[in-house]
């Protein structure tokens, strides 16, 4: 596996990957999920993306989106290539979660990348970035492709509340540079589209986050013989 050194990987586990715009529900539906695979019995490992706290290049990123590391956050590709360092050094371990659990549920993946930053520069899920993404982080990196993306669509809108909402209840969680920018995020949800419509690196489904989630019924189809 190119740059990695890591060689052989006995993957039992399936990698569902949550996407969807700042403040769609992604968090909340990560805890919903793993409930509901834990009461079935099923053992999940979980990571979500930037590792704030564990790496640096994603405190690195939370910092440039806060307007702390002066012009770093205006370069697209330097901002992605951050966020994919930071997926790099996590590589091994979702390799080594995908071994020993039934689920490695991650809120945020590669999809960002490709959704956030082709929007920054207005193109499309066809467009020369996305398929950037897909060879730095793939090809190059050697990250692990997920099973399925489960991609968790509310209106832009709807999203702008909740995040205001978090703000609000939260002050630590205040609004960086790109959940302060609807038309980025409407443009980003876009672009999500896109790479669902497309089955962008793996199959996508398309999650309604304004109506109550029938999560027992989201992933029986990873888990039917
Ligand atoms: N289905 C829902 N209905 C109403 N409110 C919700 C729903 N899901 C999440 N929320 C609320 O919306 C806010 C954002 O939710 P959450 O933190 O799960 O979003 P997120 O997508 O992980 O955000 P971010 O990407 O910005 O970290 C929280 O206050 C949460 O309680
Ligand atoms: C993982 C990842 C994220 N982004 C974007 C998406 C968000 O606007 C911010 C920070 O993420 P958070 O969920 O609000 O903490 O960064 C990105 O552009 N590329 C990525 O790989």
């Amino acid at each position: 596996m190119a740059g990695t050194g890591y060689v052989y990987c006995a993957r039992v586990g399936k990698l569902v990957v949550i996407e969807g715009l700042d403040g769609a529900g992604k968090r909340t539906l990560a805890t919903g999920l793993t409930a509901a695979l834990n009461a079935e019995g099923r053992s999940v490992a979980s990571h979500a993306f930037p590792r704030y706290g564990i790496s640096v290049h994603a405190d690195l990123v939370r910092d440039a989106l806060y307007g702390k590391v002066g012009d770093l956050s205006d370069s697209v590709y330097g901002m992605a290539v951050l966020y994919a360092l930071d997926r790099r050094g996590a590589a091994d371990e979702i390799r080594k979660d995908l071994e020993e659990h039934d689920v490695v549920l991650l809120d945020r993946y590669v999809a960002s990348n490709a959704a956030y930053n082709a929007a920054r520069l207005h193109q499309d899920e066809n467009g020369e970035f996305v398929e950037w993404v897909r060879a730095l982080e793939i090809d190059r990196f050697g990250l692990p492709v997920p099973d399925l993306h489960l991609l968790l669509r509310v209106p832009v809108e709807v999203a702008a509340e909740r995040a205001a909402k978090r703000e609000q209840d939260d002050d630590t969680r205040t609004r960086d540079l790109y959940e302060s920018d609807g038309s980025l995020q409407s443009r980003c949800g876009i672009v999500y589209d896109g790479l669902a419509r497309t089955g962008w690196l793996a199959p996508w489904q398309v999650v309604d986050g304004r109506t109550d989630v029938d999560f027992s019924k989201l992933l029986a189809p990873l888990f039917t013989p």
